[in-house]
């Protein structure tokens, strides 16, 4: 069962890597569970700021959860509100079979050193049938393919249960069907009391979501609905009027213009 939803913010006056400022001036507030979408061209920060919101970096700023200060939660429990989902993440999974990756999810619900509950191998089990690769819970990480990999990593975040789920380009390696499901899934979460904030590159699956924050230069240049004029033409300035938003069987589609 997963923990009631939290409110998270982030106020940030700037962050930097290496020395260099890559986000600045950025406030979100998120009160509500749905599902979000971040956007924006190659370097924009989407990913910085994801790994921000995550707790994952520091920078020049404040993150409530819940409303007081992230860094006051003890470990276990930032890590069952809070689920993360990195791209192309390599954990070490040397010898660890898909169904270990996914329990890997369910540790911050373990007492120290105590084994898997019933509970644990149920959400593992829901998890796994939901991204559907129950079927190989018995390979090892490493014999799947991209995808295959890719929807047991989606699984290990889901098995959390967490009322916030951050997923930095979920889709990669996820063909046409997989995303829909993906869709599915993170819909039937929100719904249920979650949030959930995804860095897509897919500007069609974005469209898709409740709202979209737009990232141009390190900075948000938009958060409105997918189906507002104002999204649309934040969305043509980013990405240098090279797209055209049309609506098609009551979707919103971005083609290459
Ligand atoms: N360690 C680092 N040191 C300096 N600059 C960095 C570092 N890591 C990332 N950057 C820069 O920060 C900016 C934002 O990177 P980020 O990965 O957040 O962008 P993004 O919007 O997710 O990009 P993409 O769509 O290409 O994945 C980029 O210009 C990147 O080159």
């Amino acid at each position: 069962m997963s923990l009631p939803f939290r409110p998270l913010s982030l106020t940030l006056q700037q962050l930097q890597l290496d020395g260099q400022r890559v986000l600045h001036d950025i406030a979100l507030h998120f009160d509500t569970p749905g599902w979000l979408a971040v956007v924006g061209p190659n370097g924009a920060g989407k990913s910085t700021l994801l790994r921000a919101l995550a707790g994952l970096l520091p920078f020049e700023g404040q993150r409530l959860l819940g409303g007081q200060d992230a860094q006051q939660l003890t470990p276990s429990e930032h890590a069952r509100t809070l689920a993360w989902l990195g791209q192309s993440e390599s954990i070490r999974t040397e010898g660890l079979r898909a169904a270990e990756v996914v329990m890997l999810g369910r540790l911050p619900h373990q007492a120290w050193l105590a084994p898997p509950s019933t509970q644990d191998h149920a959400a593992v089990e829901q998890a796994m049938r939901q991204t559907q690769c129950w079927d190989w819970r018995d390979r090892a990480l490493h014999t799947l393919s991209g995808g295959e990999r890719q929807r047991v990593l989606l699984a290990r975040a889901l098995a959390v249960q967490s009322p916030l789920l951050l997923m930095d380009e979920p889709l990669a390696h996820l063909d046409p069907p997989h995303q829909s499901d993906w869709v599915d899934i993170v819909r039937a979460r929100a719904q249920t009391g979650t949030l959930v904030l995804s860095v897509l590159h897919e500007l069609n699956v974005a469209l898709q979501a409740q709202s979209i924050i737009v990232m141009q230069a390190g900075r948000v240049v938009h958060h409105g609905a997918p189906g507002d004029p104002a999204t649309h033409a934040a969305l043509q300035a980013v990405f240098e009027q090279r797209l055209l938003i049309v609506r098609v069987h009551e979707r919103w589609v971005a083609l290459n213009a």
